[in-house]
């Protein structure tokens, strides 16, 4: 379970939020969402503590990430996968060898072993035909999904995803969707989503998070946020392409 406790981050005077308090409970996906600059990839990075807070816990099963020394830190980042937004595959090897990237740098896998995930990886994702092909060769989708088999290659318990359907059409973004929930419901995996798209936030969380004015503004249940009388909130939705 991970629960963010009183969370506060600043850049020097530029206070991005505080008061963040909320928590995901295993196997569930939270959206988060909010204006251009309301610090949602900054909240993403404390999650697996790529950045630090001023103030407040992320705690895993209890322990909050923040205490654990560098090799704890280590061992605790092996259960997250991360989905970043431009997928930041390396282009100069295959989508075979960037799936397989993790395997070789985190554990000491037999050739075959790491053959054998890797493939089961690539075709969790309908791409088990493509691992030769060099990632420049591939579209949009395609590479979000390289990404995706990447990020779920060590069994993660937590997945962070950053924009995973952003620059594609909605045909591929469903299909991206999909995935999300499936790796959610099949495989147990908790997931954390910033998103712009309502579409997207309707389709896969359970949970969301609206952070806005420096704070948590509007944190609740997906099915609650049809209803919500938040004004903020509303017209945020209002102005998405998505109405609801
Ligand atoms: N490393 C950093 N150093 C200084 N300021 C930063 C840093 N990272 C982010 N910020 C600032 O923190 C605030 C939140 O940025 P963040 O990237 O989290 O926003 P966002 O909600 O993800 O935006 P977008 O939707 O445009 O991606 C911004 O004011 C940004 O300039």
């Amino acid at each position: 379970m991970i629960e963010i406790k009183n969370l506060k981050k600043s850049f020097g005077s530029n206070l991005v939020w505080e008061n963040v308090t909320l928590s995901i409970p295993n196997g569930h996906t939270l959206a988060v969402i909010g204006k251009s600059g309301c610090g949602k990839s900054v909240l993403l990075k404390h999650i697996n503590a790529l950045m630090t807070p001023d103030k407040g816990e992320v705690l895993i099963d209890d322990v909050n990430i923040f205490d654990l020394n560098y090799v704890d830190l280590r061992i605790m980042r092996q259960r997250f996968g991360v989905l970043f937004q431009s997928a930041a595959l390396f282009d100069s090897i295959s989508a075979y060898e960037n799936v397989a990237f993790p395997l070789r740098y985190f554990t000491k896998m037999t050739e075959n072993k790491i053959h054998d995930r890797v493939m089961t990886c690539l075709d969790m994702v309908n791409l088990s035909d493509i691992g030769n092909k060099s990632t420049a060769e591939l579209s949009g989708g395609m590479r979000k999904r390289v990404g995706l088999a990447r990020a779920i290659v060590l069994e993660p318990d937590y997945l962070l995803y950053d924009e995973p359907t952003s620059g594609l059409d909605p045909e591929t973004s469903n299909e991206i969707n999909e995935l999300i929930n499936h790796f959610a419901d099949n495989l147990n995996i908790t997931s954390i989503v910033i998103t712009h798209d309502m579409h997207s936030v309707l389709e896969i969380a359970d949970y969301a998070a609206f952070l806005d004015e420096q704070k948590l503004s509007w944190y609740g249940k997906i099915e609650e946020i049809r209803h919500t009388q938040h004004d903020r909130l509303n017209s945020f939705i209002r102005a998405s392409e998505y109405q609801i």
